[in-house]
């Protein structure tokens, strides 16, 4: 899994790069939530994609040759940064905010009008894939990590476009399977239920469990 890297950093740096990356994140971000609602004429448009297409021009420049991938280090831990819901690095996660307190594992979100489906709702894909996350998250943080097997989600009602909360915690264990389960909440309550199957994969049998950890996790 040559996606799974490992790297020196200095915290100088580590900060350092931090700022940049949520910085460009968050501002791209924000172009997106204004692509989606702008309301200006066309000439508008038109010189804001002048503007944009710079913008791609100038970080094209120097491009990694793939994906960011998984990067440990001593001083950053784990950096999922390119991470699709969590990623600090990516501006097409939300992005979900994950605190730990002991096995349950809480994601924050703000989810504006990028993750609408039906009118004012968020979509239901988005609201799985941050289970997925959240759950996933949660049975490597009980030091038993897997790959996504089975995930089943049930919209109780529906979930307003706004701040959310994900909860997320080990249910049990069964060998090298991993079950988890987890809500999404928003102020009208508990929106969305899921519980998962969280499989360590046959290739990463056999190591140790800090290993296996480093090689499967990807939350
Ligand atoms: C570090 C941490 C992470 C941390 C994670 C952090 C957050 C992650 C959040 C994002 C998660 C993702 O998106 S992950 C990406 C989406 N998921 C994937 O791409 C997974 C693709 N699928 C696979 O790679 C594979 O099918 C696996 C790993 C799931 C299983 O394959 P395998 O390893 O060969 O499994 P195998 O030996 O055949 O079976 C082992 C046991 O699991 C059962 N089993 C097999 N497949 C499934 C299944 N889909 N659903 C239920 N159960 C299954 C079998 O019946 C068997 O039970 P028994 O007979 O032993 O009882």
């Amino acid at each position: 899994m040559s996606e799974y890297s490992i790297e020196e950093i200095t915290a100088d740096h580590l900060a350092h790069i931090t700022a940049v990356a949520q910085g460009l994140a968050g501002d791209v971000r924000a172009l997106v939530d204004a692509t989606v609602r702008t309301q200006v004429g066309d000439d508008d448009v038109a010189a804001a994609r002048e503007h944009i297409a710079a913008a791609t021009a100038l970080l094209r420049r120097e491009q990694l040759p793939g994906a960011f991938g998984i990067r440990f280090s001593a001083t950053a831990g784990k950096r999922n940064w390119g991470n699709a819901m969590v990623g600090l690095r990516n501006p097409v996660a939300p992005p979900m905010h994950m605190s730990y307190d002991g096995e349950k594992i809480t994601g924050t979100v703000d989810l504006g009008a990028a993750y609408e489906g039906p009118a004012g709702l968020v979509h239901g894909g988005i609201l799985a894939a941050l289970l997925d996350q959240a759950l996933g998250s949660a049975a490597e943080n009980a030091g038993v990590p897997g790959m996504t097997g089975t995930l089943n989600v049930r919209y109780r009602q529906a979930t307003v476009l706004g701040p959310v909360t994900v909860s997320a915690w080990l249910d049990r264990t069964e060998g090298i399977k991993s079950f988890a389960k987890g809500t999404v909440s928003t102020a009208d309550g508990v929106t969305v239920e899921a519980d998962g199957v969280f499989i360590l994969p046959r290739w990463a049998r056999g190591q140790s469990q800090e290993d296996a950890v480093r090689t499967v996790g990807e939350g």
